[in-house]
């Protein structure tokens, strides 16, 4: 992104000059951020089993337009995390307004599941986001160092289908994912991003694909067991993990070949909704660390597509 568009999309709180610290962004620049990321992850194929613009991969009951209606109704609720982490809001605190948006969304869908895991993960990342300061090396740091215990500790629902996964397989899931400072981001996503881009520079679409490739090879994803079980993950790692050593989005034919896979997991109805959601963090943390190096034409893109 551009220093000018970088200021336009997410419009910073001005500087300290006398601490010299990193300004944070302002809390509605950061609703508007993450909302780009969840329409940016929408605008994303072949993406394995996912919804997406071009079709609805494994999903009967959600399509691209519920995906950003559902986007769009987040943004306010983003900005609020933001402003109640800004305010100094305990997890407690946070939850409350993660609820609130997960009434929202359930609202805005006539009920279904769009963005329940993306409201836990980029919310925190959004709360980390407003307390943005030079002595955290990352939003991550943030989120497991303020709130890591409160999460890990925190009420659960014992019948969700992420809790049964767990059980189960011993996947750690959401709550793991974020208690923990987000290590599929930092450690898969984010840098097949960067993968992605020095790959196929003209194309960031191609670097979301690398990246949710990335994601689905290396996470441990409680929507995959849920439908699939330990074999249903084991298929889709392997298959994922055969396109990045082929070379990824660096190879020819690279999207015929990830549209193979697409269609193999719909075959057997397997959705990595946990690596959606890690991909829309991924896009997010690149832009507030990194916001000289982000993609400028994918946010315009993402703020375009309604
Ligand atoms: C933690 C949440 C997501 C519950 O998840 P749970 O594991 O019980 O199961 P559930 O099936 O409802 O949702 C799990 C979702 O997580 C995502 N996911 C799956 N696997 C993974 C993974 N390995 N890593 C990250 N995300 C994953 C998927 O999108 C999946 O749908 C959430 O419902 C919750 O506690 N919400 C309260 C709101 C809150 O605390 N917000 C914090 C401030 S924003
Ligand atoms: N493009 C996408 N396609 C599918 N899922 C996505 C996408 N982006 C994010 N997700 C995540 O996937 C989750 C929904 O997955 P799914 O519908 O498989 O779960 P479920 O409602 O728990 O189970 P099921 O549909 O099997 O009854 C959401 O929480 C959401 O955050």
């Amino acid at each position: 992104m551009s220093a000018a568009l970088a200021l336009r999309v997410c419009p910073r709180a001005p500087q300290n000059p006398a601490s010299g610290e990193k300004a944070a962004l302002t809390p509605e620049a950061i609703g508007a951020l993450a909302t780009a990321c969840l329409r940016l992850e929408v605008e994303t194929w072949p993406k394995p089993g996912l919804v997406s613009h071009v079709d609805n991969g494994s999903h009967a009951d959600m399509d691209a337009a519920l995906l950003h209606r559902s986007a769009g109704g987040l943004e306010p609720f983003f900005a609020a995390i933001a402003k109640a982490a800004g305010a100094g809001a305990d997890m407690d605190r946070l939850r409350g307004v993660g609820m609130a948006a997960e009434a929202e969304m359930l609202a805005a869908t006539g009920g279904v599941n769009t963005h329940r895991g993306a409201i836990f993960g980029l919310g925190l990342l959004c709360a980390a986001a407003a307390l943005r300061n030079a002595r955290e090396p990352t939003l991550g740091a943030t989120v497991s160092r303020r709130w890591g215990r409160a999460i890990h500790e925190g009420p659960a629902a014992p019948h969700s289908h992420g809790s049964r996964a767990a059980r189960r397989y011993g996947a750690s899931g959401a709550r793991g994912e974020a208690a923990t400072g987000f290590p599929s981001v930092y450690g898969l996503g984010a840098p097949a991003l960067d993968e992605g881009l020095r790959l196929a520079p003209h194309d960031p679409e191609a670097a979301r694909v690398q990246a949710i490739f990335a994601l689905i090879a290396g996470v441990a994803d409680t929507n995959i067991l849920h439908r699939g079980g330990a074999e249903g993950l084991a298929f889709a790692q392997r298959r994922a993990a055969e396109f990045l050593d082929r070379g990824g989005v660096g190879a020819p034919g690279w999207r015929e070949r990830a549209a193979r896979v697409h269609d193999e997991f719909v075959a057997r109805r397997l959705s990595p909704g946990g690596s959606a959601d890690l991909l829309s963090m991924s896009l997010f943390v690149r832009a507030v660390e990194r916001p000289a190096r982000s993609m400028r034409s994918e946010f315009d893109h993402a703020r375009g597509a309604q």
